[in-house]
């Protein structure tokens, strides 16, 4: 069962994070990102293969999308805060873009 991370682990998991632009808000414990592209087909493409990875792991983000802009939030709802599942995807979205 996927339990919320715990302090150690968020200074493990989450503070790589920290340093590509991922926020914690802590009082809702999700992660926040606002990922900028080109244009609107760059933001979409990263949307889709993104979704490819959230499908696979069973593990989806909360995101919007406007024009060339793509804010996303992940959390883990089943637990109500920031599990690994979260740390996973925030880093494979960032190395998408890599
Ligand atoms: C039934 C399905 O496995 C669950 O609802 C999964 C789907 N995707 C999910 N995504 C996220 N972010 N949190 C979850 O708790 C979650 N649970």
């Amino acid at each position: 069962m996927t339990e919320k991370l715990s302090e150690s682990g968020r200074e493990t998991l989450l503070a790589p994070l920290y340093a590509t632009g991922w926020e914690l808000d802590a009082e809702k414990d999700v992660l926040k990102k606002t990922f900028k592209f080109e244009d609107f087909t760059e933001a979409f493409a990263f949307m889709t293969r993104a979704a490819l990875w959230a499908e696979k792991w069973d593990h989806h983000p909360d995101w919007s999308n406007g024009y060339n802009k793509v804010t996303v939030k992940l959390t883990t709802h089943d637990v109500g805060g920031v599990t690994a599942l979260d740390a996973k995807l925030a880093r494979k979205m960032d190395q998408i873009l890599a």
